[in-house]
């Protein structure tokens, strides 16, 4: 009866999961749907307002050419090249610049480093009085003022530390349009909260002095948002207070479902949208395997920081915890890398002065907590590197996106291990949403195959484009090999369905034991109990979990909340034999393989690769009359070669491929070094084996590879 009861009350409950599952199929649907909707109304909009324009020769409709020639043009040229030192303009800045200068209310999405601040501060210096910026944080506001005075504009703040004599400067010139002031920088918190400021804006605007209302980091206002400022929930004071001055909001990311919260909550129904793409070309996205020992992984991002960026090329590292973050600064900085901490529960000076510290390449690396993050506005972070998973791809985004704001080659690396997802899951659990963002990320790094920017894309909604190799996936994932687990999976969930008659619960570190005994016991997998690595069973419990054969439960301790593992609501199908369970398993980080007993082979591998790199120099020199043409060419190919720097055997053989064929077609390629440094990579576990292995004098060093451009790109 029991039993019964009990059967009935997992069917329904795999049935309730697949109608959440329906609900959120439907619900894109409908998103896409509504997006769809309110682009065919403003397109209508646009069609009336052109007719109009045609007749009374009005101004211009929302669906304008923007990228037409419009009056200030050659004044917005000038200010934005001997002003701004800005030769030409990033991909719709001039469109956004024309359509707040027509003055239309604007929503400008651009990815991290798109150049957002030219499209408030141009039209700023363009118009005659000034302009009112909100930003969410001091340390923003400081950085933009000081970059702003720097150029000879006249730009003020009023927050908190602002001096009683500027002040009064700033209200004068609000006031009465005394001194000069063209950009003013506020926090929320002062529209909110100080009436004699609104009441000063007002007068500014009376008097015709008010030309544009910028809102940075606009996603802010919205709930939905993965940064909610209440404060920023009173901006719509602002249109309502000042209709006709045009409002441009600007944020990097929002979903369809956050723009249309952000459009309401700022009372701009009719704004003209420029979503730029979330592609960021430079930057280079990998998931490395992690070791499960803490000082392995250490090494490993020391070896990687001195190596890559040996001169002092500046870094972030993230981790999930405030004591993490110490500790790892600390191990770094033993290692002989300039690293500091940066937390929340740090005093705020202490935390000013190790971001100034940064900022002014003082030092190399920041450690920090996801405290450490909007307003980084450092643009030549050449790596960012996640010690630990992300909580959402969203927020993974917002954290790699720091890199390489400057548009040149930049690092994204995340080092994943699925023994760090119960530690995530545990903190996320209660939060809306929680569960399946977390999951979203763990289906990102356990991917051997899927290009990470197309991962990007898919979250995002956008169509998807080539990512050029700049991803490790696309680089190196061709030889992915699908293992079946699907014997190990029936012993899995047998065994939780055991834990589970007993009025037990078990976490995946117990239940790796468990199931180690139990394949003894059993005598029946294919490979042998030890060929069955922790890491690679526990990459099976995830993926388990992210595909709803088990799940995850929690319970919370005085001290701290547990994640277990259990049964899910798919678990029938593993075991009736329904469902295969495969892991895509990469050929550099073989699952269960004892890839470090075959020196011999490896040995043998590595002096064929050498001989092919020979053919290679040879090839090209022959096209250089016979001279190997050793001049090292730009930057920008030094970077990019850096980003595919081989680690393993495997990588380094697919880039010869890689260079010979597809990829730098109209480049003619130099490979002058044929060094490769094992000493990171090749698995968890076979590393320093294959280090020990190629230990020779000329084998240290990394592959130097440089790209020369051919005449006709040049
Ligand atoms: N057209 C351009 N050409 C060259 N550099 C530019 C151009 N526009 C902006 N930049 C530079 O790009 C960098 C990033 O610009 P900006 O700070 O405005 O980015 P952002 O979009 O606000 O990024 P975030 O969302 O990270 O704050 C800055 O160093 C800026 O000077």
């Amino acid at each position: 009866m029991e039993g019964d009861v009990e059967e009935e009350l997992l069917l329904v409950e795999t049935e309730l999961q697949d109608v959440q599952e329906q609900i959120r199929a439907l619900l894109e649907h409908q998103e896409r749907l509504q997006e769809r909707q309110s682009h065919l109304r403003s397109l209508l909009d646009g069609l009336k307002d052109s007719q109009n324009n045609a007749m009374e020769n009005a101004a211009p409709s929302a669906h304008e050419d923007w990228s037409r020639s419009f009056d200030w043009d050659s004044r917005a040229d000038d200010i934005r090249f001997n002003v701004f030192g800005i030769s030409s303009y990033r991909a719709n800045q001039r469109e956004i610049i024309n359509a707040v200068m027509s003055g239309r209310d604007v929503l400008v999405i651009m990815a991290a480093g798109g150049g957002k601040s030219l499209c408030y501060q141009l039209p700023a210096v363009l118009h005659d009085g000034i302009t009112l910026v909100v930003s969410p944080l001091l340390s923003l506001i400081q950085d933009q003022v000081m970059g702003l005075k720097a150029l000879g504009i006249p730009a003020n703040m009023l927050t908190s530390t602002t001096s009683k004599e500027e002040e009064k400067f700033i209200y004068k010139a609000l006031d009465k349009g005394e001194g000069a002031l063209k950009i003013l920088y506020v926090t929320p918190e002062k529209i909110s909260k100080s009436k004699r400021f609104m009441s000063k804006l007002e007068k500014c605007n009376h008097g015709g002095r008010l030309s544009l209302v910028a809102i940075d980091e606009a996603h802010c206002c919205s709930q939905w948002g993965h940064d909610f400022r209440p404060d920023y929930k009173n901006l719509g004071i602002l249109k309502i207070q000042f209709p006709n001055i045009p409002v441009l909001a600007l944020t990097a990311t929002a979903t369809y479902k956050v723009q249309m919260d952000l459009m309401e909550m700022l009372h701009i129904p009719k704004c003209v949208k420029f979503v730029s793409t979330v592609n960021r070309p430079n930057l280079f996205y990998k998931v490395h395997d992690k070791s499960s020992v803490g000082k392995n992984v250490v090494d490993e991002i020391a070896d990687f920081i001195k190596g890559s960026y040996p001169n002092n090329e500046s870094g972030i590292v993230y981790c999930f915890s405030r004591k993490e973050c110490e500790q790892i600064a600390k191990d770094l900085r033993d290692r002989g890398i300039s690293a500091d901490f940066y937390h929340a529960d740090m005093e705020v000076t202490s935390r000013e002065k190790v971001h100034l510290r940064w900022s002014k390449s003082k030092l190399q690396v920041i450690v920090g907590t996801v405290a450490f993050g909007m307003g980084i506005n450092k643009p030549d972070v050449r790596f960012v590197i996640h010690h630990s998973l992300s909580k959402s791809m969203e927020t993974y985004y917002q954290e790699s996106g720091r890199a390489g704001r400057d548009g040149l080659p930049s690092e994204c690396v995340l080092y994943y291990r699925p023994g760090d997802v119960p530690r995530q899951s545990s903190m996320v659990f209660y939060e809306n949403c929680g569960l399946q963002n977390l999951y979203d990320i763990v289906r990102y790094c356990q991917s051997k195959r899927i290009c990470r920017r197309s991962a990007f894309f898919h979250h995002f909604g956008e169509a998807a484009q080539d990512c050029n190799g700049m991803c490790d996936n696309c680089a190196y994932g061709s030889e992915i090999k699908e293992i079946d687990y699907s014997y190990e999976a029936t012993v899995i969930v047998s065994l939780l369905q055991q834990i589970r008659e007993i009025d037990q619960r078990t976490t995946m570190l117990q239940l790796f034991d468990k199931f180690k005994s139990k394949i003894r016991e059993l005598g029946g997998s294919k490979k042998t109990a030890s060929d069955l690595k922790r890491e690679d069973i526990e990459q099976l419990i995830i993926q388990l979990i992210v595909d709803r054969i088990l799940k995850e439960e929690f319970q919370h301790t005085a001290y701290s909340t547990n994640a277990y593992v259990t049964l899910g609501p798919l678990w029938k199908q593993v075991l009736d034999g329904k469902r295969k369970v495969k892991l895509e398993i990469g050929t550099n980080c073989q699952v269960g393989s004892n890839i470090s007993t075959d020196k011999g082979a490896k040995r043998k591998r590595m002096s064929e690769l050498e001989k092919k790199l020979d053919e290679l120099r040879t090839e090209i020199s022959a096209q250089h009359g016979g001279i190997f043409p050793h001049s090292v060419l730009s930057l920008q190919h030094m970077s990019l070669l850096n980003a595919h720097r081989p680690t393993s055997l495997d990588e380094l053989e697919k880039l010869i491929g890689k260079l010979k064929t597809e990829k730098y077609g109209a480049q003619i390629i130099q490979v002058i070094g044929q060094c490769v440094n094992l000493e990171s990579s090749d698995g968890n576990h076979q590393e320093s084996d294959l280090n020990k292995e190629f230990k020779q004098p000329k084998k240290k060093g990394k592959a130097v590879v440089v790209v020369e451009s051919s005449d006709d790109e040049q």
